[in-house]
């Protein structure tokens, strides 16, 4: 469960995000999109601790992530865009790592499945400085997923992979999320984030244009749901004016 009430981030006069609210229940994919710079990223790396909130609650599981860091780092992943490697280390030589850091039963075992799956068997032995854009980007899946993380956070990460991995990728956060995993993906592929995900959080110049499910997103803009694209609503709701209204009753609420 991943919880976030009035989260607003300024860095050093820029306002990056502004009064954000939003939940990802055990078992939903959250889709975060928006143009660049609508404070994506920033509300990924404050979620995992990162980056410190100027403003707002933000809880993983229960755990509040500035009071209680170590529960939270207990039970998240993160992948981001570009995963920090350690060049010197081999394929296994991390998923080990990993495995100690997070005390992983049954470590070997879990870390080939996942080699396997992600077309890494051949590469065990391989140092991460040689690894190619993509198998960086499927190593760094491979180590998030080796701790059974109940959230997993994802930054753009289709980026370099090959149209198996994709697949991969997508049938293992939809798994993962059928056993109660909440996973949130930021992503500008509005085709796959239609594909997989069940809500969406549209953020635009750090401003929360939409939260809600992908059906009550198109309802707003069309009469016919199935006919609409996310795509073709992504525009609408970025490029125009349009704000989510809230009910009379929420309105008091967040007065409160
Ligand atoms: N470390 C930082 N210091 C100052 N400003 C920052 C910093 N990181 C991000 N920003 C600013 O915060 C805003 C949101 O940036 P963020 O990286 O969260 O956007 P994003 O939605 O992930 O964008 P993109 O789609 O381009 O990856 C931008 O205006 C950016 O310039």
């Amino acid at each position: 469960m991943i919880e976030v009430s009035k989260f607003r981030k300024i860095y050093s006069g820029t306002v990056a995000v502004e009064q954000v609210d939003f939940l990802v229940q055990p078992g939903e994919i959250l889709g975060l999109i928006g143009p660049n710079g609508a404070g994506k990223t920033t509300t990924l790396r404050s979620l995992c601790g990162l980056t410190v909130p100027t403003e707002g609650t933000l809880s993983i599981c229960g755990f509040d992530i500035e009071k209680q860091p170590l529960e939270v780092k207990k039970r998240i992943a993160y992948i981001p865009d570009d995963p920090p490697l350690f060049p010197e280390l081999t394929v296994e030589q991390h998923l080990a790592f990993t495995a100690s850091v997070f005390s992983v039963a049954n470590a070997k075992d879990k870390a080939s499945e996942l080699l396997e799956t992600f077309e890494l068997t051949s590469r065990r032995t391989t140092r991460a400085s040689d690894l190619s854009r993509g198998m960086r980007q499927k190593l760094a899946i491979c180590c998030s997923y080796l701790h059974a993380p109940e959230v997993i956070l994802l930054d753009e990460p289709m980026t370099g992979l090959d149209p198996h991995g994709i697949r991969k990728l997508k049938e293992s956060l939809q798994q993962r999320a059928a056993q109660g995993t909440s996973v949130i993906v930021s992503s500008h592929l509005l085709a796959m984030v239609e594909d997989i995900c069940s809500t969406v959080l549209i953020l635009k110049e750090g401003q929360q244009r939409f939260f809600g499910s992908i059906a009550e997103l198109k309802s707003l803009f069309t009469a016919n749901c199935d006919e609409a694209t996310l795509e073709q609503i992504f525009f609408q709701a970025t490029e125009t004016e349009f704000r989510q209204s809230v009910s009379a009753e929420e309105t008091k609420l967040a007065s409160l």
